[in-house]
């Protein structure tokens, strides 16, 4: 009897503790969560209480980041973009910033700062509709946008994962997605451009499957302010060179051709692809054609007509002429460059300067000081 009762009081006593903790948790609120604007694994916002108050709009209607899975909010297209572009602390990636955030939209920029650097967006910093996030590609992301220009993607087949996460992005949000491809995928397949390769098919893949809007650019040499300074481009070596009084290095005999596109109409190019109806791929360059001798001499006209010229080897893979087919580009696009090296040279040319000398001054003045 007394087992008996010891059992009933125990089950009442269990009973009651089965009825209080779920009152308890539905009643009391949780902890306080701090709310950060949370971007995903890795990723570091240049300023999160920047990024937090911001809201771009609120109420679901700025680039609010929202968990996987939810959609971007019917009515919202048609008025402001909201455009996400990796590795838009770059080279080309700044100067398509820059045209966005001219043009009205709500930027986002994502650079892991691995070639990007914030120097080239850092006039944005503080503008609401801009937004930088250091973060690489290859981690996944969730951020709601309308438009995806993706950039951030080498010629390198470790870069896959950044598409594929891009491309999933795309997907669950709705937005279109434009790969950058490159000229390189015309060339002798090397294990170099098979990624952008792969980039493409997947992009593809999206597309047919999922019926997701996608645009392809296959980029030629482009060149202009903000490049790379010692990446071995011709372009940006050309330039250095003349400008530090050293030689130019020509490879090989230098009667090799390219045609050099001048970034803003790069740019423009990318615009129109990602606005219009078709999805590529389309050549993006310049069909301007120069050996690499008489892309040595505009720079010796443009900065330093003593410069001298240095043949070194050349690596046996080399293309001996890359030249764009823009025909499908100018039909469908209705778009094709504006920019002469002759006019677009300089323009670049001023940028280097400042970077090259400005930095050296700087460091001189330093040295002064110290002594
Ligand atoms: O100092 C230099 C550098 C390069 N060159 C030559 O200049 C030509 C152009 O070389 P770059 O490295 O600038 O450019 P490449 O055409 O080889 O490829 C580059 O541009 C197109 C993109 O798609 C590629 O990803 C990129 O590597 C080559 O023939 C190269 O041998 C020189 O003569 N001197």
């Amino acid at each position: 009897m007394g087992v008996r009762c010891l059992f009933a009081q125990q089950r009442f006593f269990f009973l009651m503790i089965g009825i209080m903790m779920p009152t308890f948790f539905f009643t009391f609120p949780s902890k306080p969560q701090l709310k950060l604007t949370h971007h995903g694994p890795g990723s570091t916002p240049m300023s999160s209480s920047w990024t937090q108050s911001q809201g771009h709009g609120g109420g679901g209607g700025g680039m609010n980041h929202r968990r996987v899975g939810m959609r971007v909010p019917l009515g919202l297209k048609g008025k402001v973009s909201r455009i996400l572009v990796t590795g838009g602390a770059g080279f080309v990636g700044s100067h398509l910033v820059d045209r966005l955030i001219e043009r009205g939209d709500h930027v986002i920029v994502i650079d892991n700062h691995f070639t990007g650097r914030k120097e080239n967006v850092l006039h944005h910093v503080g503008n609401p509709r801009f937004e930088l996030i250091r973060h690489d590609v290859v981690e996944p992301i969730m951020l709601e946008v309308d438009q995806i220009y993706h950039l951030a993607c080498p010629a390198s087949p470790t870069n896959v994962m950044g598409t594929l996460n891009m491309l999933g992005l795309a997907k669950r949000v709705g937005a279109r997605f434009l790969l950058t491809s490159t000229s390189e995928v015309y060339g002798v397949r090397s294990c170099y451009d098979e990624g952008k390769r792969t980039a493409e098919t997947l992009t593809m893949d999206y597309h047919r499957g999922h019926g997701m809007q996608v645009r392809i650019a296959r980029i030629f040499n482009t060149y202009g302010p903000r490049m790379c300074i010692d990446d071995g481009r011709v372009v940006s070596n050309f330039v250095a060179q003349a400008l530090r009084k050293e030689p130019l290095t020509v490879y090989g005999d230098g009667k090799q051709t390219r045609s050099f596109q001048y970034v803003s109409d790069l740019v423009e190019g990318l615009i129109r692809l990602m606005e219009g109806d078709h999805v590529g791929p389309f050549n993006l360059g310049n069909p301007g054609e120069f050996t690499m001798l008489e892309l040595a001499k505009v720079v010796q006209e443009t900065i330093d007509p003593n410069a001298k010229i240095e043949f070194k080897p050349n690596t046996e893979d080399d293309p001996h002429k890359r030249k764009p087919d823009i025909s499908k580009a100018k039909e469908l696009l209705g778009w094709e460059p504006t920019v002469s090296l002759h006019d677009g040279l300089p323009r670049m040319v001023d940028d280097f300067r400042q970077r090259i000398f400005g930095d050296h001054e700087k460091e001189t003045g330093k040295t002064n000081a110290v002594a």
